[in-house]
């Protein structure tokens, strides 16, 4: 466990009691819920209280709940009211990606202007936005040629719709009519987008579903943030009760799904036992983990941990990797990194291996382009005489059950983002100012500073226009 996943990646967030369990293998169902539901059907259970500082209870880092559910505390009046009278919606977060090639420069303005991406010290964050223009603008012609190859445009948003409309079908075969939106954090139809038309509906009751299994501070803490700040903004918003699932990577729904992939694709070679599970997830800067306590790489370490245990669990004893893919810019980011363990297994004699993208549940650029084409070739180049890659699980029906499942385990502990004293928002720099204000003060200026001269370097402006591998 990295030690530096200690605190919360949303610092502050206060939760609901969840009940927390043995993942079980030989179950097919859940083995977590929120509690508040009172048909449990979890075993093993384990009460942990989400709103005591995660450090003071021994579990730094660790998240035994298949689902995290993010609300205020229930009141008495919140928790009595009936589901069945509701009119329930369920607002799907991803990335979003551009349509276009046109689109492609402004949409790398609004990922770059997101400061939960390029995390500026506070008092530099009114370079966010010239920043934003000068890495975007530069960065556009490798994307663009990206983009380019894999069809003229990101397939996210149509994968999106057809997953909001496969679970909109399950919830409703499991007896829970349900609209389901989409915000997008980057592109249409963005969070704002959503948000309006939730209003419209008269949505009474709503559960925020992140398309990432794993949570982190620069995708699902991303989009919260965003939406929390326009609900917080809306008369009618504010009020309305939102259950947030933060993560689910331990869903067994979810990893069985993954292991049936797997097991599939191995099945594709000619001697299975001898392919090298590998394992790529997208990376995020170190610093996300060890500064901001990002808990992405524990739980991405956890999740191929259920993932090798369930596909164990059926015979299935390949060996396996986890490496991080699409690294920007010239900072550390989580390692190792892809495209050097690709070059070490090749040259280390390994000549059959299974890709398999792990952070994202769609198929975009960076399975379609970067695992497909630059990875495959990069991997044959080095010794691998065997190429496979799982593809992302997309509509797969017993994914998409059990994303339903997770909605209907959510929804009874809904309560209003309203509460002012919501500290969804509050940051981690000012969790650290009101420990140490001067440390914190000298931290800033000197970080500043750094960031400054680092930011407008030559090296830093090139780093962001060359393509990673
Ligand atoms: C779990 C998934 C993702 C994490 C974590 C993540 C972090 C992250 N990403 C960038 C920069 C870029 N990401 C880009 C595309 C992109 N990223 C994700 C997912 C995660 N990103 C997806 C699904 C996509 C693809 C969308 C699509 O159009 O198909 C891009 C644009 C493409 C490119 O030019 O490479 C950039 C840039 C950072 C900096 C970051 C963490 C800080
Ligand atoms: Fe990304």
């Amino acid at each position: 466990m990295n030690a530096a996943a200690t605190s919360h990646a949303l610092p502050g967030v206060k939760l609901p009691e969840l009940t927390t369990s043995k993942f079980n293998h030989n179950s097919s169902v859940h083995t977590c819920k929120a509690s508040g539901n009172s048909n449990s059907t979890v075993s093993n259970l384990q009460k942990l209280k989400l709103d005591e500082p995660i450090k003071n209870i021994g579990l730094a880092g660790k998240r035994f709940c298949s689902v995290g559910v993010c609300t205020h505390p229930l009141s008495e009046t919140e928790s009595d009211s009936h589901v069945e009278d509701e009119k329930v919606g369920v607002l799907l977060l991803n990335l979003g990606g551009p349509e276009t090639l046109v689109d492609v420069q402004p949409f790398l303005y609004n990922l770059f202007a997101d400061p939960d991406i390029i995390r500026l010290p506070r008092l530099f964050r009114f370079l966010q936005r010239p920043l934003a223009q000068i890495i975007s603008v530069l960065r556009a012609r490798k994307s663009k040629e990206a983009y380019a190859s894999i069809g003229g445009g990101s397939p996210l948003r149509k994968i999106t719709d057809e997953q909001a409309s496969a679970l909109k079908s399950e919830l409703e075969a499991k007896k829970l009519p349900a609209n389901v939106y989409i915000a997008m954090r980057y592109w249409h139809p963005f969070t704002e987008e959503a948000a309006q038309q939730i209003k419209s509906d008269g949505i009474t009751r709503l559960v925020v579903l992140p398309l990432y299994p794993q949570f982190s501070i620069s995708t699902t803490g991303s989009s919260i943030r965003a939406l929390q700040n326009i609900f917080r903004e809306d008369k009618v918003l504010s009020k309305l009760p939102v259950a947030i699932i933060q993560s689910w990577y331990q869903r067994y729904g979810y990893i069985k799904s993954m292991a049936d992939l797997i097991e599939e694709e191995l099945l594709s070679f000619n001697r299975p036992q001898e392919v090298m599970i590998f394992f790529s997830a997208h990376g995020v800067p170190e610093t996300y983990v060890v500064d901001a306590g990002d808990p992405y790489k524990y739980q991405m370490e956890e999740c191929i941990d259920l993932i090798m245990q369930e596909l164990k669990a059926r015979g299935i004893e390949n060996n396996h990797r986890l490496a991080y893919q699409s690294r920007v810019g010239p900072v550390q980011w989580l390692k190792p990194y892809t495209d050097e363990v690709l070059v070490q297994l090749g040259q280390q004699g390994v000549k059959s291996l299974l890709a398999v993208p792990v952070s994202f549940v769609s198929e975009h650029i960076e399975t379609l382009e970067e695992i497909d084409m630059e990875y495959k070739e990069l991997a044959l180049k080095s010794g691998v005489e065997n190429w496979g890659r799982v593809p992302a699980l997309g509509c797969t029906t017993s994914f998409i059950a059990d994303l339903a499942d997770a909605v209907i385990e959510a929804l009874p502990s809904a309560t209003a983002m309203s509460a002012s004293s919501s500290p969804l928002i509050s940051s981690s720099s000012s969790q650290e100012f009101k420990r140490d204000p001067v440390g914190y003060a000298m931290k800033i200026f000197v970080g500043s500073f750094l960031a400054f001269i680092l930011l407008l370097s030559p090296r830093m402006l090139s780093a962001f226009r060359k393509p990673v591998v």
